[in-house]
């Protein structure tokens, strides 16, 4: 129906941002010497996470899986990032802080929650649904086994009973 094809572009787009978001971060650890991976900044994601899932009608243990895609993905994202700068070195970079990014990434998570909550409503995701959503998935840097592992952790997500 109409409300879960607004959702699932939402969607879309909310993926995307969060992605996009990842050439700014990967430049602001290049820049500081800081590594890819933050282990403790991967703890409050998920359990921030887990509190809007819950807040938005959605089982939190239900978005672990799902978090994880993402955060690997996110990684994967900006490690070819740094792969590509060491042969093609950026010029005057300004990208912006990681705190500012970190705000964005947070308020995009909310989002995910609100919008996959409302597209559950409406039932599970249908194959063409995920075909659909794997296709406007276009973040640079992206793989496709990325793709496929968002897609696969997003049929795991159950609203709460
Ligand atoms: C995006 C970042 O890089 C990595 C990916 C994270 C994410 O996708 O939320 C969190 C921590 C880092 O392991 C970050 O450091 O904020």
């Amino acid at each position: 129906g109409s409300v879960s094809n607004v959702s699932l572009s939402t969607l879309s787009s909310t993926l995307n941002q969060r992605m996009v978001l990842m050439r700014d971060v990967a430049e602001f650890k290049a820049v500081h010497h800081l590594p890819v991976e933050d282990l403790a900044r991967e703890d409050n994601v998920i359990s921030a996470a887990r509190n809007e899932a819950a807040e938005a009608g959605l089982d939190p243990q239900t978005v672990e899986p799902f978090v994880h895609a993402l955060m690997n993905a996110s990684k994967a994202i900006q490690y070819r990032y740094l792969a590509d700068w060491l042969a093609t070195p950026q010029q005057g970079a300004s990208a912006q802080t990681l705190a500012s990014s970190r705000e964005q990434i947070q308020q995009l998570d909310q989002q995910l929650m609100t919008t996959l909550s409302q597209y559950l409503l409406t039932g599970s995701f249908s194959r063409d649904d995920l075909t659909w959503l794997g296709s406007q998935l276009n973040a640079p840097n992206l793989s496709k086994a990325d793709i496929d592992n968002l897609l696969h952790a997003l049929t795991q997500i159950r609203r709460a009973v």
